[in-house]
């Protein structure tokens, strides 16, 4: 039987292709396994993956900026490279398909030291510090932009596109109407600060919040940690602080979003045709990648762009009226974009690495 290594984690973002793969490589007659770290996020996602083995490494943070772990981290990565090194070797997978994030680095390195190919997915414009020092060691890198290829080897980049799930398709508005306790009255705002939530988009929205809600029902999904129990009872205003398989049929019942950049997210707003306001995260806490991803969308004419330094509790309140005055003119432009169909894509990549 065929045999695959998955690997990625760290934010839902580098994981969530892999969620998205699991099923297809299943039908198609692979074994799959999944790497990654002890306690990230992808150990819970995967766990709700039935019968794929997950193996934990020990995995460091790659960091650009000073901290005292900086000192410790290197050794956790040797740590996790030799772990992942022992485990492909055991395991003798035909493939290793990564999504990025710091644990992929030490797997992409088992795999190329056991003589095995590594295909790596980058879902950004620009390809993240962890995908950079992955590419060496991987066979195949493939982009979600086509942008993304002038920063990739010319023998290894390849144009994919974006790859989401198909249950996010199936959503069905009045089972997430029925979830929220909503009214057919209101349109809705889904707000989204990425997967770990965004205080900055949650602080903001929480200060317009009475205004808002005399026009829209909200829901929320605010990250871990983030509820705010003194609004647990405001009528129309729903939180949550990460939404798993409610999350299709939330995004069905939605009129306009509110959201981060990951580009991830973007682009399942893009194939659900959402219109969107992008706050994405500022390059003091980011290498700018949400930017790009942003401004892109905003060109393409699929998204209003707020730039973090601009938000004010007015600037935040008059974007989200134009964009909701404005919607059928995104919807149109989206109706327009090209489908990519780029998980047919990744799969037939990953049949051709094991014919090589
Ligand atoms: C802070 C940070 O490092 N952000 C990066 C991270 O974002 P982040 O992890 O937020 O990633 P994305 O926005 O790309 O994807 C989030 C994913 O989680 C899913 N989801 C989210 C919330 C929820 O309640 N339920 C749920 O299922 C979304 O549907 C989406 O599939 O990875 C992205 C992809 O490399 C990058 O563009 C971002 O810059």
């Amino acid at each position: 039987m065929k045999k695959i290594v998955l690997t990625g984690g760290g934010t839902a973002g580098h994981v969530m292709v892999n969620v998205a793969l699991i099923p297809k490589l299943k039908e198609r007659g692979w074994n799959v396994c999944y790497i990654g770290s002890h306690h990230g996020i992808e150990r819970e996602l995967i766990a709700q993956q039935n019968d794929v083995p997950y193996f934990p490494i020990s995995t460091g943070k790659l960091r650009r900026y000073f901290d005292w772990n900086n000192f410790k981290d290197p050794f956790k990565v040797m740590k996790g490279t030799w772990e992942a090194y022992r485990l492909i070797k055991r395991e003798k997978p035909d493939v290793v398909f990564s999504k990025g994030g710091f644990v992929s680095v030490p797997v992409i390195i088992g795999a190329w030291l056991n003589g095995v190919p590594a295909i790596i997915h980058e879902s950004d414009m620009t390809p993240g510090l962890a995908n950079k020092l992955a590419m060496p060691f991987a066979t195949k890198v493939c982009v979600t932009f086509p942008e993304t290829l002038q920063h990739v080897n010319k023998e290894k980049g390849i144009y994919v596109g974006a790859a989401v799930r198909d249950e996010l398709k199936q959503g069905d508005a009045d089972k997430g109407r029925t979830y929220c306790q909503f009214t057919n009255d209101k349109p809705v705002l889904l707000v989204m600060g990425g997967s770990l939530g965004s205080k900055r988009i949650n602080d903001a929205l929480r200060a317009n919040l009475q205004t808002l809600l005399a026009d829209f029902q909200i829901v929320h999904i605010c990250g871990k940690g983030n509820v705010d129990a003194q609004l647990a009872n405001q009528k129309g205003y729903k939180q949550f602080e990460y939404v798993h398989d409610e999350l299709p049929h939330l995004l069905a019942m939605a009129d306009i979003v509110l959201s981060r950049a990951g580009s991830n997210s973007i682009f399942e707003f893009l194939t659900l045709k959402k219109p969107m306001l992008l706050i994405p995260l500022s390059k003091g806490a980011s290498r700018g990648d949400q930017i790009l991803n942003a401004r892109s969308f905003e060109k393409a004419g699929y998204a209003k762009v707020l730039m973090e330094e601009e938000l004010t509790n007015n600037s935040l309140h008059y974007a989200i009226y134009t964009l909701y005055q404005n919607k059928d003119k995104y919807i149109h432009r989206m109706q327009q974009s090209e489908a990519t169909d780029a998980l047919n894509k990744l799969l037939m990549l990953i049949e051709e690495a094991i014919n090589k």
